[in-house]
């Protein structure tokens, strides 16, 4: 059974000339195998960097403050960049919106895939070979055994992303971070991707996927997390987010984005933009924007709580241990919209 990743108080801030910009703050969730979580927020909410932070994967100016991310019991944010090598790419794997920034240009698929578990120590060249090929031919690479020796450069953008996607699952890792892994390929591959994406979860691979796409995240994901400026303003069971939004921001979001698949409505954008990190509003970061704020929400900052709405209750109380914590839902928000 694979380990669950269980991340705690995570901080990230980047060092400019003048200034410390914290963009992740106190960010804690957990991943179960075969599980998925979805991370949702407008553009620079902090939903790479966080996830960037948990693979060791941040720019020169980047930092970790704080916080933990456990894999199995091993803090990876205390492992040294030696031992995090060893773990990256083997135990934890990460897709990213371009897949020219996982795979080496220079290098054939055969060349890149064998190393990598060669280098994992995982299997010898014959064994990595097979397993290479087996999965190519796995991500839906049309005659793998020809296709190994091409270099990514030879392979249409939905191919590519699918040799990542190989990449990153060719050493069966307990936990994939897919960060908008179907934004630049059309439908069909999309769709094809989420069925491979979706095997893996069936096998017991744990997943994150950040994205903006809320009919993928309520497709394909159990969790959605609901990020505003660096910091979490919702967490819990994404059907729940999704029919009985708690949070204003959450509102919001879903009312501003179009879901695939749903009915043509009128799309509703939330007011205003999200706040230059460097001059963060007092109190709720998204008092400003929100038409539910009171004087209080921009003098005092509601953390993340566990949330029983109306409703609720009887739930988040009912029972004990897997289905109490499958209802569980935390929220930020003085103003919390209660449903009957
Ligand atoms: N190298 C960097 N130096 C300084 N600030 C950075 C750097 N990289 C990211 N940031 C800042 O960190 C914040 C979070 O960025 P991040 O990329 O995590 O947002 P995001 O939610 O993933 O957005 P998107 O959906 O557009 O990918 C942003 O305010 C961004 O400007």
């Amino acid at each position: 059974m694979s380990p669950s990743l269980e991340v705690e108080g995570l901080r990230t801030e980047f060092g400019l000339r003048d200034r410390v910009l914290r963009v992740v703050d106190d960010v804690s969730f957990t991943v179960e195998p075969g599980q998925a979580l979805a991370i949702v927020g407008e553009s620079g909410s902090g939903k790479s960097v966080a996830m960037r932070s948990v693979m060791r994967l941040l720019p020169k100016t980047g930092r970790i403050a704080g916080g933990q991310a456990r894999l199995g019991g091993t803090d990876l944010l205390a492992l040294s960049e030696r031992q995090m090598r060893k773990v990256r790419g083997r135990d934890i794997g990460m897709v990213f919106q371009n897949a020219m920034e996982a795979l080496n240009p220079t290098l054939t698929l055969e060349r890149q895939l064998t190393e990598h578990l060669k280098w994992h120590g995982i299997c010898d060249h014959a064994e990595a070979k097979r397993r290479a090929v087996e999965t190519l031919g796995d991500v839906g690479i049309p005659e793998p055994e020809k296709r190994i020796r091409t270099y990514p450069f030879q392979l249409s953008g939905g191919m590519r992303q699918r040799a990542m996607i190989a990449m990153a699952m060719v050493t069966q890792p307990s936990v994939l971070i897919a960060d908008e892994p179907t934004t630049a390929v059309d439908v069909t591959v999309q769709r094809q991707l989420l069925d491979l994406l979706a095997e893996l979860k069936a096998r017991g691979t744990g997943i994150i996927m950040i994205t903006h796409d809320l009919g993928v995240a309520r497709y394909f994901c159990d969790d959605a997390m609901v990020m505003y400026a660096g910091r979490v303003v919702e967490h819990g069971p994404i059907r729940r987010l999704l029919s009985r939004p708690a949070h204003p921001y959450t509102t919001g979001l879903f009312e501003s984005t179009l879901e695939v698949g749903a009915r043509q409505r009128a799309l509703l954008p939330i007011p205003g933009s999200p706040p230059d990190l460097a001059y963060r509003p007092t109190g709720c970061a998204f008092h400003p924007r929100c038409g539910r704020a009171e004087e209080r929400c921009g003098r005092e900052e509601q953390p993340l709580l566990p949330w029983p709405g109306h409703g609720e209750v009887d739930l988040l109380h009912a029972g004990a241990g897997p289905e109490r914590n499958a209802e569980r839902r935390e929220v930020a928000c003085w103003k919390a919209v209660e449903h009957g």
